[in-house]
């Protein structure tokens, strides 16, 4: 490097020599390292705290020592000498400020912490904190060679972040029910199908093969069991039950066993915290700016937070995303009213006392309370009925972990959602409640301000963009659509392009499709035929559809996609993530005074609630989905408008006609709730298709089909190539050619498309 060069052939005297050519040997390091700290100086400054004897001031460098240091080397190489000089010195005495400081900081930490620890000081000096390392480092010690003996002969490997996934969204059971199939073990495969499905209740193809289980042989509903239920949940359904038919000794015994399921269950999850590897927050990592005990506080608030969210993880049924609020109290107060009801007095007062440790200040309990008091005569303690210990136990364990955690993120920068809502308020900083209180108020000013106000949107898409396909033209932007993030383009496809999808359709259908023949899902009155890309592409390797006009199918995908990428001006990439050529059809003869919807109205990923104007953004909604299309194929039908509405699922606040090439774009989300008016003649097609934003959520079906093109091309080159060797013209190289195997893991869905197609 030129650096080095001109420096060590003018190296001064023979000692700054030695040591010149030592930095200059280092020198390749040394310029990286300078440019970062240029960056790192640019973009921040350092804080130190420094104290005099009564208080501390805050020092504040401005420039990190080990920077001044190379910078100091850069101008004594650029000889720069002043520069040099000045630069050294200041990186000097910038270490030892920073040293000065540290000892200072220790000092005035030391009678930090504890009150109580420091009674434990004895003449030998201060022993309890060695205490306490040393029970960490036994309780270390068993643990590992605990751990070590009983899993290492089977192997404790590190487990990735990403085999977690698959194993909390049950993937392992996607696996399992194909395997069993091709074993002919359709019981098990019917299980697992089932245990799959639970965890994921949106997956299409999984619920088309259960039903395809339920009608083979030798398979009874018995079979579909779910291999992991959870107990407690199983208790919690029993016990609702058991209430609603006012069984109430019943509703209590269940409620009682649901508790105790639940307080071991969060035991059993808050053990894992202690156990599982423990993760730093990030920046707070072996390389951060932090001191052993800044690290050790982080690590303790990761495990005390680990340990808290115990509860929302017990409290989320498998295959839900939200947690159920308050499970714990909420059950107690099942279960008072269950044991009430049933006659048991004592144990409906002892679980009334139980639920004011959660909530001591609720009025109804405390009235409750006095009831129970005037009918027993004698307050609780002098019947000897105290809160449930477990109970005791659980809430001020949490309590303690709370203000510690509180604590963390009051002064050290932790972050902790509390996952409960009967934390009381003085537990919470002040200053945390005050920021608490302002958001509050901004959101229920929004609330007030959201019946006069536009909806906003937050998909990242902002309509408006170029169409970048020549003949297709803006036919209704967001303004004459009424909303946010919609429109129709027309000219998208050609009628010769029409009629061959529409042919597609056609000929699918007589095949036989899932849905060939069947009601549809929303209506009575309509019949409803589906096809998707893979199925299409297996009937034209049976040579049962044309090949061309499965690859136009898959082609308008792209075409779309492409269209709405740029319409929308999707900020990040965007996936194909279902595709579906459907068409509805008018049944003969009862469509007089139809009342009802062709598709009922809806929005795309979330759940809408019409009377809360909520919609919940969960599983069996199809939640990955950012972007709608509806690409139309034909118009000779009567009715099967496209309409939107706000979000009481009534105000329409737009129609669309559908027509041959005309594509509705919408944003998936709960600004464009919409619906389909009855089709009540003819048959109308569409092919509707989602995209996701996130690549992981892409549609793996597409691919498969894509693979299974590639491997057609490969049998068919294979074929020309035996034929051209026949005619003794084939080469070696075009004959070593394979087609690779798919990769397996990609994430989340990596392998649902592929595996669970029977
Ligand atoms: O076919 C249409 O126009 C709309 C269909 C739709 O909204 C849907 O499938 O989610
Ligand atoms: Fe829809």
């Amino acid at each position: 490097m030129v650096f080095i060069c001109r420096h060590s052939s003018s190296s001064p005297a023979t000692a700054v020599g030695s040591a010149s050519r030592t930095m200059a040997l280092r020198s390749e390091h040394f310029t990286v390292y300078v440019a970062l700290c240029f960056l790192l100086v640019a973009l921040c400054t350092v804080t130190v705290r420094a104290s005099g004897g009564s208080g501390s001031k805050v020092l504040s460098l401005l420039q990190p020592y080990d920077f001044l240091y190379y910078s100091g080397v850069r101008a004594y190489y650029g000889e720069e000498w002043a520069k040099a000089a000045e630069l050294l010195e200041k990186s000097i005495q910038t270490k030892e400020a920073l040293l000065r400081t540290r000892r200072q900081c220790h000092d005035d930490c030391v009678a930090s912490g504890t009150k109580a620890f420091n009674k434990l000081d004895s003449e030998e000096g201060s022993m309890w904190d060695l205490w306490a390392l040393d029970w960490i480092q036994q309780k270390a010690e068993c643990l590992r060679f605990c751990i070590g003996r009983s899993v290492a002969p089977t192997g404790q490997l590190p487990v990735s972040n990403d085999i977690e996934y698959e194993f909390n969204t049950r993937n392992p059971y996607n696996f399992l029910q194909v395997t069993y199939y091709k074993l002919e073990k359709l019981k098990k495969a019917a299980s697992a199908a089932h245990t799959y499905f639970v965890a994921n209740p949106s997956h299409l193809e999984m619920r088309n093969n259960i039903e395809k289980y339920r009608r083979m042989e030798g398979v009874t509903e018995d079979d579909f069991q779910d291999r992991e239920t959870e107990k407690h949940w199983v208790l919690y359904d029993a016990a609702m039950q058991h209430e609603a038919s006012s069984d109430w000794l019943q509703a209590a015994e269940k409620w009682r066993a649901c508790v105790n399921e639940t307080l071991w269950r969060i035991d059993e999850c808050r053990v894992q915290c202690e156990v599982s590897p423990q993760l730093l927050p990030e920046d707070r990592g072996v390389d951060g700016v932090d001191g052993a005990f800044e690290k050790a506080a982080a690590l303790s608030l990761s495990l005390l937070s680990c340990r808290q969210s115990c509860v929302t993880q017990v409290a989320t049924r498998t295959g839900r995303i939200s947690a159920q609020e308050d499970f714990l109290p909420t059950q107690l107060e099942h279960l008072h009213i269950a044991q009430f009801k049933s006659g048991d007095v004592s144990g409906a007062l002892q679980t009334l006392r139980s639920f004011l440790l959660f909530y001591p200040n609720d009025r109804d309990s405390l009235d409750n309370l006095q009831l129970y008091y005037e009918t027993l005569g004698g307050d609780a303690e002098s019947h000897g009925i105290h809160p449930a210990q477990e109970i005791a136990k659980y809430v001020n364990q949490s309590l303690q972990e709370k203000s510690l955690l509180y604590f963390g993120v009051e002064n050290l920068n932790f972050t902790f959602t509390d996952p409960d809502l009967w934390t009381p308020e003085d537990v919470v900083p002040e200053s945390l409640r005050e920021n608490w209180r302002a958001e509050k108020q901004v959101i229920n000013e929004k609330i007030k301000e959201g019946d006069q106000t536009e909806e906003v949107d937050d998909s990242g898409f902002y309509a408006g963009g170029s169409v970048p396909q020549v003949g297709v033209t803006i036919t209704m932007d967001d303004d004459a659509l009424n909303g946010t993030n919609r429109v129709v383009l027309d000219g998208v496809m050609t009628e010769k392009e029409c009629d061959k999808i529409l042919q597609l359709a056609t000929v699918a259908a007589s095949l036989g499709d899932g849905y060939r023949g069947r009601r549809s899902p929303h209506t009575p009155h309509e019949t409803f035929e589906g096809l998707t890309i893979l199925r299409a592409v297996k009937l034209s390797q049976d040579g049962l559809v044309d090949q061309s006009d499965t690859r136009l199918l898959h082609e308008l995908g792209e075409r779309v996609r492409t269209l709405l990428h740029s319409y929308f001006r999707s900020p990040s990439g965007l996936f194909i993530s279902f595709t579906h050529l459907v068409c509805r059809s008018a049944t003969t003869g009862e469509q007089e005074g139809r009342m009802d919807l062709s598709h009922p109205v809806h929005v795309d990923n979330c759940l809408l609630e019409p009377e809360t104007k909520q919609c919940w953004r969960e599983p069996p909604a199809f939640i990955h989905r950012d972007l709608s299309a509806i690409l139309y194929l034909n118009d000779n039908f009567d009715g099967g408008e496209l309409f939107f509405t706000e979000r009481d699922a009534k105000t329409v606040t737009a129609r669309v006609k559908p027509s041959c090439g005309r594509l509705v774009g919408f944003s998936s989300g709960p600004v464009n709730p919409h619906g389909v008016t009855a089709v009540t003649r003819g048959r109308r097609c569409a092919l509707a298709l989602w995209f996701t934003k996130e690549k992981l959520y892409r549609d793996m079906e597409r691919e498969e089909a894509e693979a299974l093109w590639a491997a057609d091309g490969q049998s068919a080159l294979k074929k020309d190539e035996e034929e051209e060797e026949k005619e003794g013209g084939a080469t070696a190289g075009r004959n070593a050619r394979s087609h690779a195997p798919k990769e397996r893991s990609r994430g989340r869905n990596a392998v649902t498309g592929r595996k669970d197609e029977l």
